[in-house]
């Protein structure tokens, strides 16, 4: 039930809901589809499969906008860019149509917000 393949120039890792591995740099994920899904225990181990996945991509995308950080001449909280944010969740929306772009836009300013408090605290002083 592998549907979706993430790639990254990071070494494989496995699987969060089974432990099985991608290729070097990948992340494999079952996609459950929620109308298969009949009882309580079905539906929290799909969501924990879930959950661990996304805990993989935050880690990894907290890593990435640490860099972006020090790449732009006005880096963290003073070099805010609401443009790009909005192009950020106008993409996701296309992949997430139930949520909808307002919905995604509080997902995605925790998102952000977080990440740039993760690159501050990580920040040489
Ligand atoms: O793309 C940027 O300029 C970034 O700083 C990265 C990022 C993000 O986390 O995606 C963070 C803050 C900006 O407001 C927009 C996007």
């Amino acid at each position: 039930m592998h549907d979706q393949v993430i790639d990254s120039a990071e070494p494989a890792a496995s699987c969060p809901a089974c432990g099985r591995s991608g290729e070097p740099g990948e992340l494999r994920v079952p996609l459950p589809s929620a109308e298969t899904i009949t009882t309580l225990g079905e539906a929290r181990t799909a969501i924990d499969g879930l959950d661990a996945a996304l805990a993989a991509l935050l880690e990894r995308r907290a890593a990435v906008a640490a860099v972006v950080q020090r790449l732009k001449p006005v880096g963290g909280f003073a070099g805010r860019d609401p443009a790009r944010e909005r192009q950020i969740v106008e993409a996701m929306a296309v992949r997430a149509p139930s949520l909808g772009p307002e919905r995604l836009a509080r997902i995605m300013t925790a998102v952000i917000e977080t990440g740039l408090d993760a690159a501050d605290a990580r920040r040489p002083r």
